[in-house]
């Protein structure tokens, strides 16, 4: 099943081949560096992993990405551009780039419907209220998207009912609604226990194979999923290495990024690290 946006206006979809470009971002917070004058781009349809330690900047990264945090002007030329564009009205950017983190499923925690939750995605809002004008369109966009990620029957259920497999799930219904040029996760897999880790992969491979961008953010390589062929390591708020998944993932660079020896094993196209 293909899904498609219904009708739906998508204002400043662009042409440009690039998803990210970003040339000498420095972003300052409490008068620390985060982000040290870091360069990356990300092609469109391009799947990529953003590996690094704990504070290493991954979440700053995608922050910087999504508007939320500002770089510094560079005097070597400061680029930002999000689908070849510099200028973004953020709610139409953050529309075009699906976004799941743990922080927002943190602030659905409550009485929200899971068909409710999808639906949110068109408004950017968490939840839907008495302004937001539903239209059949959309409804029909949500229960197509529920389908998609096999979570129908899961519809009028509370988000504070649920596990975390299928909260998780719900929101990458509200990420893909809008029909985004990527999907960003941010430690996606946290929390899941086995099975909800396996179901959970398999759906994201399923988005991939839809053609857009997936970009993953983590710490766990068991999160990489086999459609992953680029892997960025990120270090104290620089890239440490950039390139193809396997000549990346070795003991030599992830000793070197987590400070500790570590043996890098693959099974079955996955990846984990033993310490
Ligand atoms: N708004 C902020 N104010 C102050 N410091 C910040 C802010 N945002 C991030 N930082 C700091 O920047 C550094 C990088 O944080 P970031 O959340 O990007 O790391 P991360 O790689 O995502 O870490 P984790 O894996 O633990 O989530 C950390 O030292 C963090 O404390």
């Amino acid at each position: 099943m293909i899904i498609m946006a219904q009708n739906i206006d998508l204002q400043g979809k662009t042409n440009s081949p690039f998803l990210l470009e970003m040339k000498n971002v420095t972003v300052v917070k409490s008068g620390k560096k985060i982000l040290d004058s870091l360069s990356l781009s990300i092609e469109q349809g391009e799947h990529v992993a953003i590996i690094g330690p704990n504070g290493s900047g991954k979440s700053s990264l995608i922050k910087t990405f999504t508007k939320e945090y500002y770089p510094l002007a560079s005097a070597d030329g400061l680029v930002l551009n999000i689908m070849g564009k510099g200028t973004w009205n953020v709610f139409e950017l953050r529309k075009l780039l699906g976004i799941v983190s743990g922080d927002l499923q943190q602030t659905y925690c409550r009485e929200v419907s899971v068909l409710d939750v999808v639906l949110s995605g068109f408004f950017s809002s968490i939840g839907i209220y008495y302004n937001h004008e539903v239209t059949p369109e959309m409804k029909s966009r949500a229960w197509e998207v529920l389908k998609f990620l096999e979570i129908s029957h899961l519809a009028d259920r509370m988000m504070s009912e649920l596990s975390s497999g299928e909260a998780r799930r719900a929101l990458i219904g509200r990420a893909l609604v809008h029909d985004p040029q990527a999907l960003i996760l941010d430690e996606p897999a946290n929390s899941l226990d086995l099975k909800a880790l396996h179901s959970f992969r398999e759906c994201i491979r399923k988005i991939a194979g839809l053609g857009k961008s997936v970009i993953l953010v983590t710490h766990n390589l068991e999160d990489i999923i086999p459609e992953i062929n680029r892997v960025v390591l990120i270090k104290d708020g620089k890239i440490f290495r950039d390139g193809k998944k396997e000549e990346i993932l070795t003991d030599e660079n992830l000793s070197e990024l987590f400070s500790l020896p570590v043996e890098v094993l693959k099974i079955n196209g996955y990846y984990t690290a033993v310490v």
